[in-house]
């Protein structure tokens, strides 16, 4: 479990990070989403012990990260800018983690040859981009870590070798219940994998979701009536968002899909339609104000 408390953090001219609370479950996924600058970066190296931060604290298993060896050795950061030691072959690199890792399983290291497919006698600076990504996965889950922390983790990696590496930490977030925390850019290479979703904005988390709860609260209803309708229908309905086309209207409107659409079905409507919305339009509609500051961030 990772509790982070109120955390802010500074650099010379930077509020990198201002008063940050967030919470993530054991044996759940986070996804933090933000633009360039947002300070997704900062606040992982806080989340893995190599930042202190300037205010607040923060907990992985109720114990404070910084300088903490224990949790240390059941977590793995994987930051955005791979290292790897110069002239290190995949198998020299794996026996270094093998020597500091004490849980390191060499079965596993095997069996997921058959899914990285690379010669463990290649040095790793030769490979490419995609191909050293895949290693540090490779490596990383080999140490059958129990917190996962991944700044942009599948940068990088072609669409079916994403798809293998998310099936890999869902395998291990279900079966070991290993706590996963990710950064990206792009929400939507979140969407299939979180079931929490943070939005990070110029230091600040504006808005932390459960997926679920996000998706079934909120609906985008396409309606046409055939006679005047009430002007006041709309008072009891919790409206994000109205747009009238000719005679069909478009409403985003947040509450029990049961309950809003008999509020809709009551005046006998020609056209009914409850559409999906994607998780960009959710976060658009549900932060209001900010919204269209927003479609930069998650887009
Ligand atoms: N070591 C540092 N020294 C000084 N300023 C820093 C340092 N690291 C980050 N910053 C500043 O803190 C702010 C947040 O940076 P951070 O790298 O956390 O953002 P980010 O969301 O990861 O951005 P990106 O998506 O571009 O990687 C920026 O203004 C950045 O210039």
């Amino acid at each position: 479990m990772i509790e982070v408390k109120n955390i802010s953090k500074s650099f010379e001219d930077a509020h990198a990070l201002k008063n940050v609370n967030l919470t993530v479950n054991k044996g759940s996924i986070y996804g933090l989403v933000g633009s360039n600058g947002a300070g997704k970066t900062t606040l992982l190296k806080l989340l893995a012990g190599l930042y202190k931060q300037d205010r607040g604290e923060i907990f992985i298993n109720n114990e404070p990260i910084f300088e903490n060896i224990n949790i240390k050795s059941e977590m793995v950061f994987m930051p955005d800018a791979l290292y790897f030691f110069p002239q290190y072959t995949i198998k020299e690199m794996a026996n270094f983690y093998k020597s500091i890792y004490s849980n390191w399983n060499s079965e596993r290291f095997e069996k997921l040859k058959n899914v990285f497919n690379i010669d463990v006698k290649k040095r790793i600076n030769s490979l490419s981009k995609g191909m050293q990504r895949q290693v540090a996965f490779w490596i990383a889950l080999s140490t059958m870590p129990n917190i996962m922390i991944l700044d942009e983790p599948v940068d990088g990696l072609d669409p079916v070798m994403r798809q293998k590496v998310k099936n890999l930490i869902i395998q291990d977030v279900a079966q070991r219940e290993m706590t996963v925390f990710i950064s990206s850019h792009n929400l939507r290479e979140l969407e299939d994998i979180c079931d929490h979703i943070g939005i990070l904005h110029k230091g600040s988390i504006i808005i932390q979701k459960d997926l679920d709860d996000l998706k079934s609260d909120i609906h985008k209803i396409q309606v046409a009536f055939k006679t005047e309708i009430p002007k006041d229908f709309l008072n009891n309905l919790d409206v994000l968002y109205k747009e009238e086309r000719g005679s069909i209207m478009l409403f985003i409107v947040r509450g029990n899909k049961e309950e809003v659409i008999s509020k809709f079905t009551k005046y006998q409507p020609a056209i009914l339609d409850v559409l999906p919305l994607t998780l960009e339009e959710i976060f658009i509609y549900e932060m209001g104000d900010v919204g269209y500051e927003i479609q930069n961030i998650i887009f």
